[in-house]
């Protein structure tokens, strides 16, 4: 697919985009259906995506990977692993749909922030840069506000060999936000079952 971006007129629009498209290796499969307090952790995701827009989509690796949630179904790049190939995916879906940026929330994070998108996009007014979380010293590409423009350094990198999120959204240019953990840290996320006990015991003090 290509994009001639001179044609494409700005809308200042934003999508949300779910990544579900993990294979769950650490926690025994997708983590998407792992329960916490009894509700999958995709459901959580998908709260946090209503509270903050309307325009929501989930990004999978694989054609019905999971059953249907009642939001558009995007498809990772076939050539490109890992959450990389869904970020590509999901910037030309974007470009088509005519939004500028989206908005990246893993299905392993069930405490996000309120104010994520807004400081998100406070940061990144006027840049053409990533706007990167930051908590507890770690940055969060996966929670990330990605610029459509993005897309040919991303395209490029890729094709070379360069799959790392994190590594790309440098290479973009990002601006870092960050996150208060006085209390718990709202991107911590379940890679494991331990993950999910730890996350049970930050629920009980919400
Ligand atoms: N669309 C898509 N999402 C992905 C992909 N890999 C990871 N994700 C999502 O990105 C978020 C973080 O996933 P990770 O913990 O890095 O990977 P995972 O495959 O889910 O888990 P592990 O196999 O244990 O590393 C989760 O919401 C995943 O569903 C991918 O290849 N495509």
């Amino acid at each position: 697919m290509t994009f001639d971006s001179a044609t494409l007129k700005s809308t200042g629009k934003t999508a949300i985009i779910i990544l579900a498209g993990g294979d769950g290796r650490r926690i025994g499969g997708s983590k998407h259906d792992k329960r916490l307090n009894g509700k999958p952790l995709l459901e959580y995701t998908m709260e946090r995506a209503a509270f903050y827009g309307s325009n929501i989509a989930i990004q999978l690796a694989y054609e019905n990977q999971i059953d249907s949630v009642g939001i558009p179904q995007i498809i990772d790049e076939p050539d490109i692993n890992g959450p990389l190939g869904g970020v590509i995916a999901a910037l030309k879906w974007c470009k088509i749909h005519g939004y500028d940026s989206m908005l990246t929330l893993p299905c392993d994070c069930p405490f996000l922030p309120d104010d994520l998108l807004t400081r998100l996009n406070t940061a990144a007014k006027g840049s053409d840069s990533i706007a990167m979380p930051v908590s507890n010293e770690s940055l969060h590409p996966v929670c990330s506000l990605w610029q459509t423009s993005h897309l040919m350094q991303l395209q490029t990198n890729a094709d070379k060999g360069q799959l790392s999120l994190k590594r790309n959204a440098l290479d973009c240019g990002i601006i870092k936000v960050e996150w208060d953990t006085q209390t718990y840290d709202p991107f911590f996320n379940v890679n494991t079952l331990d993950d999910l006990k730890e996350a049970e015991e930050i629920l009980k003090r919400l």
